[in-house]
C-alpha cells in the first residue's frame, strides 16, 4: 500500500540478468522528493540496466518499481517522469518549439515551451531545424523535452557524454535550477567530479549490486576523509597502518612516497611524525571522490581492476 507522499524512486529487490550475464543483482534502493541522487561504477556495473528498467524500457526478471507510487510507463506517459532518451531520433524538419510544442500537447499539465527552452539554455535554438543541431545542442534540446512536461522526476544516463565543456557547465545550471524548485533528479555519469559538485547522494554500484550510498562526504569518510602523503625512509606501507587515524596504506605514484588514507588525519601526523623521526615531504589534503570510488569498487572507471592494497 501507498503512503501519501511516495518516494520519487521505490527499487526492491530488482533483478535482471542477459542470458548467463547477470546486470542486476538484486538492487533495493529508496530517493526520497527533492534528492538530486548521482549513479556511479565502472563500465559494466548496471547503472544503464538498472535505469532502463526504471524507465520501462527493459522489463526486470523479478523485484519491484514504482515512481511516485506509480507503475514507470504510467509514471511516463503521465509527465510524472521525465527521460533524454538516446535513442529517440527528433522529426529533422521541424523547429525545436515545434517538437516541445507537440510534446507538451501529449501531456496534462505542462511547463509553458518557453519556459522548457529557457530552463534548458536553448532559448535562441527555437527557431532551429533539429537536422541543423549539435550533438551537444541535440543534447539540450532532448532536456527540453525531458523538462516540459514538468516533471517530478528526471531519470539522465550519462547526459553529459558528448557536451563540450560551455555546454555541459550550461546544462548543469539549468540542472540546478531545475532542481532548486524541490525537484527529484538521478542521473548516471563517468564524470566524478560533476558527481561531487552537482550530487547531494552518491550511490555506487558494482557488479549489478550498490557497494556504497550516501551524501557524498559520508561515502568518503568511509574511505577515510584524508590523506597523508610522505617520504618514509626505509618503512613498508603496510607497516605504517598500525599509526591511530590511519585506515589505508599504499605507495604513491612516484613510487618513493606513502599515501596514508586517515580517519583522524591530526592524530596519523603525530604519530608518524613521533614514531618515523625521518619522515618527511609531507602533505595533508582532501580525499577525492575518485580515490573513493578506486578503494569502494576496486575499479577504476573503465572497469579494470585496481590492485588492492
Ligand atoms: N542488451 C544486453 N544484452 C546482453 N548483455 C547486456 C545487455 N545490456 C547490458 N548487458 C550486460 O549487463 C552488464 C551491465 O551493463 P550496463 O550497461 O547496465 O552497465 P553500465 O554500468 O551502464 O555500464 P557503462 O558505464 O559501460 O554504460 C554488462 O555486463 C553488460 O555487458
Amino acid at each position: 500500500m501507498e503512503r501519501s507522499t511516495p518516494h520519487a524512486v521505490a527499487l526492491s529487490g530488482l533483478r535482471k540478468s542477459y542470458g548467463e550475464r547477470t546486470a542486476v543483482a538484486g538492487i533495493d534502493l529508496l530517493i526520497a522528493p527533492g534528492e538530486v541522487v548521482a549513479l556511479l561504477g565502472p563500465n559494466g556495473a548496471g547503472k544503464s540496466t538498472t535505469v532502463d528498467m526504471m524507465l520501462g524500457l527493459t522489463p526486470p526478471d523479478s523485484g519491484g518499481i514504482t515512481l511516485f507510487g506509480a507503475d514507470p510507463r504510467r509514471a511516463l506517459a503521465d509527465g510524472v517522469v521525465g527521460a533524454m532518451l538516446q535513442d529517440v531520433t527528433l522529426l529533422e524538419d521541424a523547429t525545436v518549439r515545434e517538437i516541445l510544442t507537440m510534446i507538451a500537447s501529449m501531456h496534462r499539465a505542462p511547463m509553458p515551451v518557453a519556459g522548457a527552452l529557457r530552463l534548458a539554455g536553448i532559448g535562441e535554438l527555437a527557431e532551429r531545424r533539429a537536422a541543423r543541431l549539435s550533438g551537444g545542442q541535440t543534447q539540450r534540446v532532448r532536456l527540453a523535452m525531458a523538462l516540459v512536461p514538468d516533471p517530478g522526476l528526471l531519470v539522465l544516463d550519462e547526459p553529459t557524454a558528448v557536451m563540450d565543456v560551455t555546454a555541459r557547465r550550461a546544462f548543469w545550471h539549468a540542472m540546478g535550477a531545475f532542481a532548486a524548485s524541490g525537484r527529484t533528479v538521478l542521473f548516471t555519469t563517468h564524470y566524478l567530479e560533476e558527481a561531487e559538485a552537482h550530487a547531494g547522494r552518491v550511490v555506487l554500484m558494482r557488479d549489478g549490486t550498490i557497494v556504497a550510498d550516501g551524501p557524498v562526504g559520508a561515502v568518503m569518510a568511509r574511505v577515510g576523509g584524508r590523506t597523508v602523503t610522505a617520504l618514509v625512509p626505509g618503512v613498508r606501507p603496510p607497516e605504517l597502518l598500525a599509526l591511530p587515524g590511519v585506515v589505508g596504506a599504499e605507495p604513491a605514484g612516484d613510487g618513493h612516497r606513502v599515501v596514508l588514507r586517515c580517519s583522524d588525519s591530526d592524530g596519523a601526523l603525530r604519530a608518524l611524525l613521533a614514531r618515523h623521526p625521518g619522515a618527511r615531504d609531507v602533505e595533508i589534503r582532501s580525499a577525492s571522490l575518485e580515490e573513493a570510488f578506486v578503494l569502494l569498487t576496486g575499479a577504476n572507471l573503465a572497469g579494470e581492476e585496481v590492485a588492492a592494497r
